[in-house]
């Protein structure tokens, strides 16, 4: 008995401390804290584990007080009932100490120095609304449900004094079927409400989490660039995927443990103390001491363990970046280096676990003495409580039922605490990006005609600053006419401002002053989406194609287009040979970012992506220049083919591919400092003719 007594409690606490090495320290935060939502943190478990001793303790205990057993008699007695209450006490520290890995996970998760935005009611409401009578439903059977928990001990205990009065069989038997059957019948409708509870609020959390993910998702994919230049990748997808899963099992375990855990302490501590308003004094007495000591030595194993995640992040990061540079690794031979710097790290990781478990160990060790005695104190008491006949055997059964309750549901509220300030926080940040309506609406404003448009482009005194550096301005008072199918090349030093002047005309940002004219019209008066899904082709240094067929990547151009219209954009693109030479043909799928194909390839099903909606206005941003010399001929021979009766905007660093547009302009500082053809600017001899002329001599 005394084995399985010791063998409870380390249980509980190893599950909060110990991690499979591999995983991240957030994927411990995680599954920590989920066996702690899941209600696998040490207390059920313990409680289980107990329930065997318990429950032949608790019929011995009635005959044994009985008979008015000797102290040594009424010891053994104590130690059968006492893994319950130990299993309690040791649960209710686990749980303390799981917190501390709950809080590590926010650690692990906030940003520290970013504001937390605030809980949005209004918005959260708008989501659960829908949901309101199966809500309503959850709420009332899991209030029944927890009813009927405090009614369970009290039922309990007439069981047990039927037990306790009846030795003979046939007489017992009688007897003890109707509180066995009312008994029986409550936990038959308890589990039923329980079944009925969490079906509806996984159900609920579902439909929530569900409708939520899309309608951020569809917030964020509209918002302008600039959000994006402000906002890491990482944190958005976090949002997405983490915080929403965060806010949804809080929302589930506010109603399902909050609810129940709060009527279950209320009715059991009015049952306690109908029952035993004495030993009810000595568990409220007990239970504070008990609490306080275990968050106090808690809070250096919290600090310990904290250093240990922290450790172990690191590890991770050393090893997240060798595996994730690894050929840059394997290019400079440095994968000794990087074993040794991760075994280092690993190293210092495992002390500090070693540290930490011996802590724990040291932790549990001591509260298995400390929650000894107060097992048998309250053993002791009750059954001086019932030698004096204050109390039959069933009550001490009740009491011990109900304390069992009590002390459960205040663990899980101590631990719903956290729970509820963590699910907040990641509601509040999950809907600060959805109210936030962009600055720019994607589909907003006027259309033109496109069969009257001619494409005669005009930036009239355009100032410019990014909105991430707004005392930096990249254009002042920048002037440019893009006549209507001309083609307007803008060269000038790295930095100038050349890749600016094309965000500007897909409307990624807004002018800060002076307006952008498209046949006479300011563009900010017509619509974006328009102007960028049918008007406006761009073409990049580094395309991206997505993780599909080059059919589909292509189509991502224009989704109603037809194959026979893809295979001609291809062809006009340079692309349908390459394309067909593939054993899956236009079907081959081109990898993560396109990474099966090779620079000039992917260039070139980007070229047929622009073309397939036939721009008027052909945007190239330095397309050639990632490219070699002979993928660049190719290219621009697809170009130079694409071009042709469209309004085109060049930029480009290889002055070569640019020498035949109708006008040349040198950007310098934000502003236009020459402009003519290439034999003007030549025979005027400025900036121009000194670039080319240090082109020609370095070869490029
Ligand atoms: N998203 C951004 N947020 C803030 N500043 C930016 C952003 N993009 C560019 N800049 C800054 O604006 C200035 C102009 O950049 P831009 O990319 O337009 O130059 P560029 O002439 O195209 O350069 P390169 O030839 O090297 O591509 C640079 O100082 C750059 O640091």
């Amino acid at each position: 008995m005394l084995l399985r007594l010791l063998s409870l409690r380390p249980c509980g606490g190893w599950r909060c401390f110990t991690r499979p090495p591999a995983q991240s320290p957030l994927a411990v935060a995680r599954s920590w804290a989920s066996h702690v939502r899941s209600g696998s943190s040490g207390a059920p478990a313990a409680g289980r584990l107990a329930q065997p001793s318990f429950w032949a303790g608790a019929r011995l205990l009635p005959r044994c007080l009985r008979r008015r057993l000797r102290p040594t008699g009424r010891l053994a007695v104590a130690a059968l009932a006492a893994p319950a209450l130990v299993g309690l006490g040791a649960a209710f520290c686990t749980r303390v100490l799981c917190q501390d890995a709950q809080r590590i996970e926010v650690i692990c998760v906030a940003p520290p120095v970013e504001k937390e935005p605030d809980f949005n009611w209004a918005m959260f409401w708008t989501f659960l609304s829908p949901q309101f009578l199966a809500l309503t439903a959850a709420v009332l059977f899991a209030l029944g449900a927890a009813l009927l928990n405090v009614q369970i001990p009290l039922l309990l205990g007439k069981l047990v004094n039927v037990v306790a009065q009846h030795m003979r069989v046939s007489e017992y038997l009688r007897t003890v079927r109707e509180p066995a059957i009312r008994l029986l019948s409550i936990y038959g409708l308890q589990g039923a409400l329980t079944f009925g509870y969490i079906l509806l609020l996984s159900w609920i959390g579902e439909k929530v989490a569900n409708s939520m993910r899309k309608q951020l998702f569809a917030s964020l994919i509209r918002k302008e660039i600039a959000f994006f230049d402000a906002n890491q990748t990482g944190q958005l997808v976090n949002r997405l995927t983490a915080d929403i899963q965060e806010f949804k099992s809080s929302f589930k375990l506010v109603i399902s443990q909050g609810l129940r855990s709060l009527t279950q302490t209320v009715g059991c501590f009015v049952s306690l103390y109908m029952i035993s308003p004495k030993l009810t004094g000595l568990l409220v007495v007990v239970m504070p001491f008990l609490v306080g000591a275990g968050a106090f030595i808690g809070s250096s194993l919290r600090k310990l363990s904290r250093q240990a995640q922290e450790q172990v992040a690191k590890g991770t990061a050393v090893a997240d970046e060798a595996l994730g540079n690894v050929r840059t690794v394997r290019a400079f031979a440095m994968e000794p280096k990087e074993i040794e710097q991760y075994s280092a790290e690993v190293d210092q990781s495992s002390r500090l676990n070693m540290k930490l478990g011996m802590g724990i160990a040291f932790f549990q060790g001591l509260s298995n003495v400390a929650l000894n005695c107060i097992v048998l104190g309250t053993i002791f008491v009750g059954g001086s409580l019932m030698a004096g006949e204050e109390i039959t055997p069933g009550d001490l059964m009740s009491f011990l039922v109900s304390s069992q309750t009590v002390q459960r549901s205040m663990a899980s509220m101590s631990i719903l605490f956290g729970q509820v300030l963590r699910g907040m926080s990641a509601g509040a940040r999950v809907f600060e990006f959805m109210s936030l309506a962009p600055e720019t609406p994607l589909c907003e404003r006027e259309e033109l005609a496109c069969s009257m448009l001619s494409g005669h482009i005009e930036f009239q005194d355009v100032t410019f600053s990014y909105p991430t550096r707004k005392t930096f301005p990249v254009l002042k008072n920048f002037n440019l006419t893009i006549p209507a199918n001309k083609t307007v090349a803008i060269v000038g030093q790295s930095g100038g401002g050349k890749s600016t002047v094309a965000a500007l005309l897909e409307r990624f940002y807004e002018p800060t002053e002076g307006g952008i004219f498209l046949d006479g019209r300011d563009i900010c008066t017509l619509d974006p989406t328009w102007l960028r899904g049918e008007i406006i082709g761009f073409i990049n240094q580094e395309p991206v194609l997505f993780s599909t067929s080059i059919l589909e990547n292509i189509r991502f151009g224009r989704p109603c287009a037809s194959e026979a219209e893809i295979h001609a954009a291809a062809r006009l693109a340079n692309a349908d040979e390459f394309i067909r030479s593939f054993p899956d043909g236009y079907n081959t799928v081109v990898g993560e970012r396109g990474v099966t194909l090779s620079g000039g390839q992917k260039q070139r099903v980007a070229i047929a992506r622009a073309l397939i909606k036939n721009p008027k206005i052909l945007i190239l941003d330095e397309a050639t220049s990632a490219l070699d010399a002979e993928s660049e001929h190719v290219v621009q021979e697809a170009l130079d083919r694409a071009v042709a009766g469209r309004t085109v905007l060049v930029i480009a660093h290889r002055l070569s591919t640019v020498k035949d547009a109708d006008l040349i302009v040198v950007l310098s500082k934000g502003q236009v400092a020459e402009a003519g053809t290439h034999a003007e600017l030549l025979r005027k001899g400025g900036i121009y003719a000194e670039l080319i002329r240090r082109q020609t001599k370095d070869g490029v």
